[in-house]
């Protein structure tokens, strides 16, 4: 699902470079990315999801050349095949949380909103337990349920890769294991990869494999 070699990326004004040797995820796997504050675990999802370009090295995703995309094919490519959840949820104020759980299909000409779309993002809301809040704007919400609202729109389109930034970070212990819970369900039902940044030690073992990011920084970026 993921296959990256020899992948770096600076930000343009300095101050941060990455590099990273090797990093492969298999289709359905469930990959756990740890390492410190600021060693570079966001830039690398931003560079999967082709949010970011990488400066140099090779990296397929769903056997995409990601990089090679213009920059319109890698917003198209990122919402007909990836669920991201970013760190700040980047929910759309204006819009309530279920138009912003339906969003992919109102950004990607590539998915068509029907009945059973709706359904499906309703029955997701329901599992996140946020089925109540559905009319409310992200405004009028909690942390953590606009953090299940920001669950469920990644996964409303069955991505083929869930790609999740701290993503149980603002819950109480018995909404974290919902939510993996959820997340990993989600995943195995539509037979998607998942790359999951955490600082949860506690989560861990629920993952196939962990990658510690530490060392991935690219000093001479800096
Ligand atoms: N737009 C930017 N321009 C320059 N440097 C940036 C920019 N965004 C982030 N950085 C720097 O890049 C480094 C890596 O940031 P990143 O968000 O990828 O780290 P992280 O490992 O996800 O951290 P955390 O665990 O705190 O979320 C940090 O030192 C950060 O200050």
């Amino acid at each position: 699902m993921i296959v990256a070699r020899d992948l770096a990326y600076a930000y343009p004004r300095g101050g941060f470079g990455l590099r990273v040797p090797a990093l492969d995820l298999a289709a359905g796997e469930k990959l756990a990315v740890v390492g410190p504050s600021g060693s570079g675990k966001s830039t690398l999802l931003d560079l999967i999801a082709g949010i970011r370009r990488p400066d140099g090295g090779a990296l397929l995703v769903d056997g995409v050349d990601v990089p090679a995309l213009s920059e319109a094919g890698r917003r198209a490519f990122r919402a007909a095949r990836i669920g991201f959840v970013f760190q700040t949820f980047e929910l759309i104020d204006y819009l309530s949380a279920r138009d912003n759980i339906l969003y992919p299909y109102m950004i990607s000409p590539a998915l068509r909103l029907d009945a059973a779309v709706r359904a499906r993002a309703g029955a997701l809301a329901q599992a996140a337990g946020v089925a109540d809040k559905l009319d409310r704007r992200p405004g009028d919400l909690s942390q953590g349920e606009r953090q299940r609202v920001a669950i469920c729109r990644a996964l409303v389109a069955k991505p083929r890769l869930i790609l999740a930034d701290e993503a149980t970070g603002n819950l109480d212990p018995a909404n974290k294991g919902v939510v993996l819970d959820l997340l990993f369900a989600q995943a195995a039902d539509a037979g998607a990869a998942v790359l999951a940044v955490t600082h949860d030690h506690d989560l861990l073992p629920r993952f196939d494999r962990v990658v510690d990011f530490a060392g991935f920084a690219d000093r001479s970026a800096a």
